[in-house]
């Protein structure tokens, strides 16, 4: 099977290695020529550079691959993607050749896209996560669409991908783009477990005195069950890093977090289509609070540092509200999955979605199993759901800022306890005359059940 890539960065780069292991033949092309020698050298050094042809320009591409053609693109999202698609109709593709967005490009550009090139080739998109390591050794691959090109090269992508118990983490999740828009998804979890995770740690240093490596240890020990994960793992091992003087390297590093766009764009369009997923929003905002500082706002404002307070942790009751809380992360951003894919008609598949997170991307977990088993687990989760009560409670009242974790537990708290919606459907329609629905289901007025002399002004 042959192949092309376009862009041989951090991504491109380790999965042109990827795809020549696995036995593709790669034509591979960036703009910057160094990325091609480094690529083919280290093709040299694992002995496969016989399979890859780095060329210098999309012309010279299009014309060494046999039609028709399948070309990745491995560039920034955005309008560079558009650019490079110009340019290789430019150089020959044509109506049979498939170009598949590999990228995180936004979902709704995927759409637009797949219109625009309806009659110049086959545009289709593929959200991949795992980071370099993951695009070397075997990523996440969420792709989309049905269209011809996908059945000349998903088998390869099957053998590309991660695999989970035998089974491929590369899966064709739904109709039209839904594959950016599950990894879009995918990385508004990613946004809310990793600031999870440093709240957690947070609690820990701050609230309990702990040092870098003691937290580090608590994480290794939770990680030996099934609270095993990935980002778990990847924390644990930078809060053992220490300077070659013993500090420990965390505290070298500056508070300010940036973003690409994925976590926002899944905030977003979780508030346009009205589905909740406080959590994820929460995570997006604690980034931008982050950056507060810098914010002509914030520099007219000055906020006087306030103490915090020292607090007792029982360790097995952190770790069930922590367990509960990842779950609770996944359990939104699949339900966002799923009303998109109701609002767009994409056919997305949850179990096939699952699938593809099993192994190989940044928000692999073992405690999946229990999200594959079914939505009815957080019902046999008692222990957990007390734990995430008293964990939320007593980490507020240190001062110190937990907003995944007080929005989690407010999520849980607002789905399994009584609604206070009526008080605020009656006060809408006190003023606006907007309509209630009663318990009966009759929707009528305030005034149609009480007779109301006279309103507040
Ligand atoms: N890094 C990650 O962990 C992940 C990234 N992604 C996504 O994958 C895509 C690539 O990311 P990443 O590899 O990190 O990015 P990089 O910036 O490391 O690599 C992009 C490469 O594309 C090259 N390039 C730019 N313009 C062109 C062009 N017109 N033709 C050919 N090559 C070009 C760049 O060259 P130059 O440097 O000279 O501009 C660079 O080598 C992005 O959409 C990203 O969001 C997805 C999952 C994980
Ligand atoms: O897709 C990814 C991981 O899955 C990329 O690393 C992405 O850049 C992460 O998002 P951000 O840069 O906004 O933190």
């Amino acid at each position: 099977m042959q192949v092309a890539l376009v862009g041989l960065g951090v991504m491109g780069k380790n999965l042109a290695l990827n795809l020549i292991e696995k036995g593709l033949t790669l034509v591979a092309y960036d703009t910057n020529p160094d990325a091609g020698e480094e690529l083919l050298s280290c093709a040299k050094t694992q002995g496969t550079a016989e399979r890859l042809h780095i060329v210098s320009d999309l012309h010279d591409m299009v014309r060494r691959l046999e039609a028709p053609r399948s070309i990745l693109l491995l560039v920034p999202a955005g309008e560079l993607v558009d650019r490079v698609c110009q340019d290789l109709v430019d150089a020959g593709v044509g109506k049979d050749d498939i170009i598949v967005d590999c990228g995180n490009s936004n979902y709704k550009d995927g759409i637009a896209r797949k219109l625009k090139y309806q009659n110049k080739f086959e545009f289709a998109t593929m959200g991949i996560s795992g980071g370099a390591e993951g695009a070397r050794h075997g990523p996440a691959m969420m792709a989309s669409g049905s269209e011809g090109g996908w059945e000349r090269i998903e088998s390869s992508f099957e053998k590309v991908a991660a695999s989970y118990n035998g089974e491929s983490c590369f899966a064709r999740v739904g109709q039209s783009a839904s594959g950016h828009f599950v990894k879009m998804v995918h990385n508004g979890i990613e946004y809310a477990l990793m600031q999870l995770i440093a709240e957690i740690y947070q609690l820990l240093r701050l609230g309990a005195g702990k040092t870098p490596q003691q937290i580090a240890e608590i994480f290794d020990t939770w990680s030996e069950g099934e609270l095993n994960s990935y980002l778990l793992a990847i924390s644990s091992h930078i809060l053992k890093l220490e300077t070659t003087d013993g500090k420990a390297l965390v505290d070298l590093i500056d508070n300010k977090v940036g973003a690409k766009g994925t976590g926002l764009w899944t905030a977003q369009n979780a508030l346009e289509l009205g589905i909740a997923v406080p959590s994820l929003v929460a995570a997006v905002q604690a980034r931008h609070l982050t950056n507060t500082g810098d914010t002509h706002a914030a520099k007219e404002m000055t906020y006087a540092a306030k103490a915090t307070e020292r607090l007792d942790i029982d360790l097995d009751e952190l770790k069930d509200a922590f367990h509960l809380a990842s779950l609770l992360c996944y359990r939104q951003g699949l339900a966002l999955i799923k009303g998109a894919s109701r609002a767009h008609q994409w056919k997305v598949d949850l179990a096939k979605t699952l699938q593809t997170w099993r192994a190989g991307c940044i928000i692999r977990a073992d405690y999946l199993d229990q999200i594959a088993e079914g939505v009815e687990f957080i019902d046999t989760l008692d222990t957990q759901v007390k734990a995430l009560r008293r964990i939320t409670g007593a980490a507020v009242s240190t001062g110190l800022a937990f907003p995944v974790l007080s929005a989690t537990q407010n999520y849980l708290a607002t789905l399994s306890t009584p609604s206070n919606g009526h008080l605020v459907q009656a006060q809408r329609d006190y003023f606006g005359e907007h309509g209630i629905k009663t318990h009966s289901g009759e929707v009528c007025h305030l005034t149609d059940l009480v007779e109301i002399d006279a309103k507040v002004r």
